[in-house]
C-alpha cells in the first residue's frame, strides 16, 4: 500500500522544506528529491515510496518554459496550439534530467535492504497534452478536444513527441532503479470511450510497450476513468488504477485482459472521523477481496487519487496500521 501524492502539504516536515523554495526548483535538486521521497516512508511506514517530481518536469527539462504555481498547478508560459508549435517542442535529452537520474540511484541504493519498493512515474501523452494547450489546469479542455477532433495530424504529432518524452523520462527512472511506474493520465475521464480509443489510447499503449523490457510493473490510472477501464486495461499495462467511483469488483468486470488494481479509498473519507475512516478501508479491503475472487490478479490499496493538502497526517499513518493489521 502507498498514497498517491504521499509526500507534500498534508506533511509539516515538507512544508518547512519548501517554505523558501519553489516547487520545480526542488523537483532539480538531488538530494531534496531524495528528502521528500523519504518523508512519508519514514512517517507512515507505507510499503513504497514515491519519486519526489511532477507530470511537468520532463517538459520543463525539455526546455519548455513552465511553472508550477501554488494552489493552481502548472502554467504554460507559450500555449501550444499551431502546428508550428508543436514542431518546436523539444525532445528529452537526458543529460537535463540528471539531478533526477541521481536522486533514484540514490533512493534505490537507500531502499535496497528494505522491503520499501521505489515507484518512478511520468504524465501521460494526453494529461500533458491538456497542460500544454489550454496552457494551465482546465474544466472543459475545450481547447485540447478541439484540436484533437479539428486536426488529427497536428494532435498526433504533439502525441507522438509527448510519447517519447515520457518513455525517455520513464527509462532514465527504470535504468537508475525504480521498482515500478505508474503512468499517469490523471484527465483522460474528460474523454468518451470512442474519443480515447482513436485519440489517446494508441500513444499510452505505446509507452507501456517502450518500457516493457525491463519487467517492471507497469500501473496506468486516471481519475473519473470507470468509462474507460477496459481501453485503460488495454494500453497494456499489469496494473490499474481506480478511482473511488467504480467498486474495485465492478472494475475488474470491466477488464479483458489480467490486471491487478490498485485504489480506491476517497481521499476525502480521510476527513470524517475515525469510525467512518475504519468501516471505508474494510470496505475497500472486502471489496479487494471480492474482485481478486472474480478474477484481479491482486490489491494494492491507495485512495482513489491524490491525498489533499490538508489531510490530517495522523489519519495517513492511522491507515497504513489498519491496512497492515488486515
Ligand atoms: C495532474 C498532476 C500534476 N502532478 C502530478 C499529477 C498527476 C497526479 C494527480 O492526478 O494528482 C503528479 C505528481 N505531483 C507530485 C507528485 C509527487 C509524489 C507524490 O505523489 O507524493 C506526483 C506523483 C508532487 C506535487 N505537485 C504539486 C505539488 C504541490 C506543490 C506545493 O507544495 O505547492 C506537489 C507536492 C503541484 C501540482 N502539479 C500538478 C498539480 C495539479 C499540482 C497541484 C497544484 C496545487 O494544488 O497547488 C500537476
Amino acid at each position: 500500500m502507498w498514497f498517491m501524492r504521499q509526500a507534500g502539504r498534508s506533511l509539516p516536515e515538507y512544508r518547512a522544506v519548501r517554505a523558501d523554495r519553489g516547487m520545480l526548483e526542488c523537483c532539480f535538486d538531488t538530494e531534496t528529491i531524495v528528502e521528500l521521497t523519504l518523508q512519508p516512508v519514514r512517517r507512515h511506514h507505507v510499503d513504497a515510496a514515491i519519486l519526489f517530481s511532477d507530470i511537468v518536469v520532463p517538459l520543463r527539462a525539455a526546455g519548455v518554459g513552465l511553472e508550477i504555481v501554488a494552489g493552481t498547478g502548472p502554467v504554460i508560459a507559450s500555449p501550444v496550439r499551431t502546428r508550428d508549435d508543436v514542431h518546436d517542442l523539444p525532445a528529452l535529452d537526458r543529460a537535463s534530467v540528471g539531478a533526477i537520474e541521481a536522486a533514484v540511484t540514490e533512493l534505490a541504493r537507500e531502499l535496497s535492504d528494505t522491503d520499501v519498493a521505489l515507484i518512478g512515474f511520468a504524465g501521460a501523452p494526453f494529461t500533458l497534452a491538456s497542460y500544454l494547450i489550454e496552457g494551465g489546469p482546465s474544466r472543459t479542455y475545450q481547447r485540447t478536444k478541439a484540436l484533437m477532433r479539428e486536426d488529427p495530424s497536428t494532435w498526433n504529432d504533439l502525441m507522438g513527441r509527448l510519447t517519447n518524452i515520457t518513455v525517455e523520462f520513464l527509462r532514465v527512472q527504470l535504468d537508475a532503479g525504480v521498482d515500478a511506474v505508474q503512468l499517469f493520465d490523471s484527465w483522460a475521464g474528460a474523454l468518451s470511450d470512442a474519443e480515447y480509443r482513436t485519440y489517446v489510447l494508441p500513444h499510452s499503449a505505446r509507452v507501456f510497450a517502450e518500457v516493457a523490457d525491463y519487467g517492471a510493473p507497469r500501473i496506468h490510472f486516471g481519475v473519473g476513468t470507470g468509462e474507460l477501464l477496459t481501453a485503460m486495461a488495454d494500453a497494456g499495462p499489469e496494473v490499474l488504477g481506480v478511482d473511488w467511483r467504480v467498486p474495485l469488483a465492478t472494475a475488474v468486470s470491466r477488464v479483458n485482459r489480467p490486471v491487478a488494481l490498485q485504489g480506491n479509498l476517497d481521499p476525502t473519507v480521510l476527513f470524517a472521523g475515525e469510525t467512518v475512516v475504519d468501516r471505508e478501508v474494510a470496505r475497500v479491503i472486502d471489496d479487494a477481496d471480492a474482485a481478486i475472487a472474480a478474477g484481479a490478479v491482486g490489491h494494492i490499496f491507495n485512495l482513489g487519487h491524490g491525498v489533499l493538502p490538508d489531510t490530517d497526517p495522523g489519519v495517513l499513518t492511522h491507515v497504513v496500521e489498519l491496512v497492515h493489521s488486515m
